[in-house]
């Protein structure tokens, strides 16, 4: 008997085994991973802290990987294929919104305890988040000062960010694939023009949507967040130097597609 209580399962049927050299922890690289979690201080909640932000991480990881291929789609036409892939997205973007509650199980008093342990350390110097918003179309040079302490890798990461064609751009791509005109003149008329004739063009509407989705949810996490910003820490300044909940609350009215939603407008 296995220790499921099935009977044995024949050899044939055995699936998975064949090299034999691969075990749950080394494909996952777990004692890698699990050792990479250092408090700097004894209080109690500043694991649940680290652990948070790593999930993020790995996120947003996973978001730029899934986001550089709907883009690669979106140029090569295949539309259906960046469609399919920011349902993924949205997806793992529900979830970052969903686990902001995780962190706000903490209370403020606990935070305080290591807060001041973190400082000059914030969200600011996520390279990972500012390569997201570069990639979504929101490329703010402004924001490489803020990783004046990174890595040569990683400023040339977010440099070459800058360079790189934006997921709207790769949207005007497929639109001129289908002979629309994209000028800054003529785009919101094509906009339009796909948005009136969803018989010839549902699939282009559909990506666009797709588009705002992600805008959208984007917008949600930094409101879910500035709303756990001012539980914790109220206003006071944050640890990167900047006014804190104010000015998380100016970056709540960005748009990575702001045309997308001026289209409501004009319908
Ligand atoms: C106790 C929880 C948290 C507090 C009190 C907090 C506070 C802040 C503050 C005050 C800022 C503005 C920069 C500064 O001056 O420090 C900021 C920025 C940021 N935080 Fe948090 N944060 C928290 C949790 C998180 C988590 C879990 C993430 C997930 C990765 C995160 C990601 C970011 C990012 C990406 C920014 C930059 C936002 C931008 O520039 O638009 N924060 N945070
Ligand atoms: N900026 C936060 C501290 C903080 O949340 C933080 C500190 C170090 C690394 C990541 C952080 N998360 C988001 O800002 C504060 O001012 O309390």
């Amino acid at each position: 008997m296995g220790i499921d209580g099935d009977a044995p399962v024949p050899p044939d049927r055995r699936f998975g085994e064949e090299g034999g050299r691969l075990s749950y922890g080394g494909y996952l690289c777990l004692p890698a991973l699990l050792s990479q979690q250092q408090p700097q201080s004894e209080s109690p909640d500043e694991l649940l802290f680290i652990t948070i932000h790593q999930v993020y991480e790995l996120w947003f990881k996973l978001l730029l990987h899934e986001l550089e291929n709907a883009r690669e789609a979106m140029f090569a036409d295949e539309l259906w294929r960046a469609r399919h892939l920011f349902q993924r997205v949205h997806a793992v973007e529900r979830v970052l919104i969903e686990q902001v509650e995780v962190l706000e199980t903490m209370t403020p008093q606990d935070f305080l305890e290591f807060r001041s342990k973190l400082a000059p350390a914030s969200g600011f110097q996520s390279v990972q988040f500012r390569e997201l918003e570069f990639l979504s179309g929101l490329k703010d040079e402004r924001y490489l000062g803020s990783f004046r302490h990174a890595g040569d890798t990683e400023l040339a990461r977010l440099r070459r960010r800058l360079d790189e064609p934006t997921l709207w751009d790769a949207y005007l791509a497929a639109l001129s694939r289908r002979d629309l005109p994209v000028s800054d003149d003529e785009i919101m008329g094509t906009l339009l023009a796909v948005a009136r004739d969803r018989g010839s063009h549902d699939d282009l509407w559909q990506l666009a949507e797709d588009l705002l989705t992600h805008d959208e949810t984007a917008a949600q996490w930094r409101m879910r967040h500035v709303q756990m910003v001012e539980r914790q820490i109220g206003t006071k300044s944050g640890t990167g130097g900047s006014t804190g909940a104010p000015y998380l609350r100016g970056r709540t009215r960005l748009h990575y597609f702001p045309l997308l939603w001026e289209l409501r407008a004009w319908l």
